[in-house]
């Protein structure tokens, strides 16, 4: 099962930096989704994490196809208003292209145009969120079952909701606020490994 970290948008480039060497070793992906920030400011963050020796396979770059280009990454994430993905893979074929969808029809739509994984959500209440109802533990399970492509669930993953969603055929978990706004990231980050387990072997003795 694959852990993506999700950069929350509210750090300086040096907060963020410090959080993220924290948990990298632990993680399979770090997403920089710095919406507010300049492409300088994002630059900064990802040199940063590879000169402290962050593998550059795991960082996700959030919409900016330049920096991922520039600093010679693979992965591009995808919110709805960027890039349609075809252009992405027409123009960039070796990059790994995951897409946020929020409804079946989109997951099964970029699968087909070519995305190489998925982020569905929110699936939880979530005050990243906040107001908006959460799309639930059915839909997701729905999309899981139409796609072949992975899909990565996201959206009030805490040590207490991951139950509900081991038993379904996720490629992943993706968690923002539970890990980052943490004033120990790595510890938060523990205690969901150790309950992802927990589960595991709850699920093999049924
Ligand atoms: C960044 C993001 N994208 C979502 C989507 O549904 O595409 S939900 C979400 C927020 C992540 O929530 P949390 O802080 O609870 O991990």
């Amino acid at each position: 099962m694959e852990i993506h970290i999700i950069s929350n948008g509210v750090m300086t480039v040096e907060e963020l930096t410090r959080k993220m060497l924290t948990i990298h070793e632990n993680v399979d992906y770090l997403h920089i989704r710095e919406k507010t920030k300049t492409v300088a400011e994002i630059n900064e963050l990802v040199s940063n994490l590879l000169h402290h020796g962050v593998d550059r396979n795991k960082i996700v770059i959030n919409d900016r196809l330049d920096v991922v280009l520039l600093q010679n990454l693979i992965n591009l994430h995808l919110p709805g208003h960027s890039f349609p993905i075809e252009t992405v893979k027409k123009y960039a074929p070796s990059l790994r292209v995951g897409k946020s969808v929020h409804s079946l029809n989109e997951a099964i739509e970029s699968e087909e145009a070519g995305a190489d994984y998925l982020l569905f959500g929110h699936i939880f209440s979530t005050d990243s969120k906040a107001n908006l109802p959460p799309r639930g533990v059915k839909q997701l399970e729905e999309i899981c079952k139409s796609v072949k492509i992975p899909v990565i669930a996201i959206g009030g993953i805490v040590p207490e909701t991951i139950k509900h969603i081991t038993n379904i055929n996720i490629g992943g978990i993706a968690m923002m606020s539970h890990i980052l706004a943490s004033e120990q990231p790595a510890e938060a980050l523990r205690t969901i490994k150790e309950r992802l387990v927990e589960e595991e072997q709850d699920g093999e003795s049924l």
